[in-house]
């Protein structure tokens, strides 16, 4: 399988880089930064979540969000939907693409979604019936591919079963996530080939937390499979609340500065991305989370 030669990415940050922030980031600061975003380059954006504002305080202004965003066409808009209730208040605001989010462990997804996996699948099967019939497109997050912060390591027969779950309610695209990024390349590698078991090449993508630093290096490990689709987080932001200690996605500078360096087409400006980067950690008053974005601001300055 050869490397291909344009990837997509999708920035999470504005939902997964957020949801943790312990103190509220106000919903015009979120929409100025999908604004950045869109400015940028980036076709897909994930916005925010139709979750339990008791379980992610940090999403539950997802209204004012969505319908506060100056949309530009071309531009996929999605959130993320638990369960039907969800999907309905999701539904009124538009999204082109909902995400369901499932686990690998059946520990996590309790702590993550206060239900067992089988029961996880019961409750999407509506949803995805719901939005395929308005003709929303459907992604499936699959958390803890690799490794699980209550149960450790996670085999890639399990990976498998819950890709197998996800295709038998029509999900159409499914993530294989490190959701506390303890993957390395071979490890990613199986899980990945676990999914592909039940997906085709144009139905997977990455989505790799950089807690050990291992992101770039299992992007480019799934890359060499010929996967082209990642999650990413802007200036690194983010983690999950339900996996303590996890830091954030790859952050989207690191990712573009390494596909700009291989030749890769991403469609993305990397000083405007810069720029999103440093509006969203000016205002969490820190650093952004990408060795490439401070490198490059270092440059800039000098
Ligand atoms: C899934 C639930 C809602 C189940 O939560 P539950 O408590 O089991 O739900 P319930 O059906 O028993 O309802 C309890 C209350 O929640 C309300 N409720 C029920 N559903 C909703 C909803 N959709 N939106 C708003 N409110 C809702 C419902 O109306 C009720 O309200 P009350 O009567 O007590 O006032 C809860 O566990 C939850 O919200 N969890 C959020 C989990 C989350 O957002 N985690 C982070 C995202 S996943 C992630 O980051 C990983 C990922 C995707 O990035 C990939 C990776 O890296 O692994």
């Amino acid at each position: 399988m050869s490397i291909p030669s344009r990837v997509k990415l999708v920035d999470v940050g504005p939902r997964d880089g957020l949801q943790n922030e312990k103190s509220p980031v106000p919903a015009e600061i979120k929409i100025g930064l999908v604004h950045r975003l869109q400015d940028a380059g980036l076709k897909n954006i994930e916005v925010t979540s139709y979750v339990s504002p008791k379980w992610v305080p940090q999403m539950a202004d997802n209204h004012e969000v969505m319908s506060g965003i100056a949309r530009q066409a071309g531009i996929v808009y999605s959130v993320l939907t638990p369960n039907l209730k969800g999907y309905e208040a999701a539904v009124l605001d538009k999204p082109d693409e909902i995400v369901v989010f499932g686990s690998a462990s059946e520990a996590f997804s309790q702590k993550n979604i206060n239900c067992s996996i089988a029961e996880s699948i019961e409750r999407f099967a509506p949803v995805v019936e719901a939005a395929r019939a308005a003709g929303i497109h459907v992604r499936g997050a699959m958390s803890c591919t690799v490794g699980c912060p209550y149960e450790g390591e996670i085999a890639p027969e399990r990976v498998a079963y819950l890709a197998g779950l996800m295709k038998g309610i029509g999900v159409q695209h499914v993530g294989v996530a490190d959701t506390i990024g303890v993957g390395t390349p071979r490890k990613v590698q199986r899980a990945m080939e676990a999914t592909l078991q039940h997906y085709g090449i144009d139905d997977v993508s990455g989505h790799f937390h950089d807690t050990y630093g291992q992101a770039l290096a299992n992007t480019l490990a799934t890359l060499e499979m010929g996967v082209w689709q990642y999650d990413t987080s802007v200036a690194g932001l983010g983690g999950c609340p339900y996996a303590k200690g996890a830091t954030g996605n790859v952050a989207t500078e690191d990712v573009v500065y390494m596909l700009q360096g291989m030749g890769i087409d991403t469609g993305i400006d990397l000083d405007k991305l810069i720029d999103a980067g440093a509006y969203i950690s000016d205002f969490l008053v820190r650093k952004p989370n990408s060795r490439a974005a401070n490198a490059l601001i270092t440059k800039r300055a000098g």
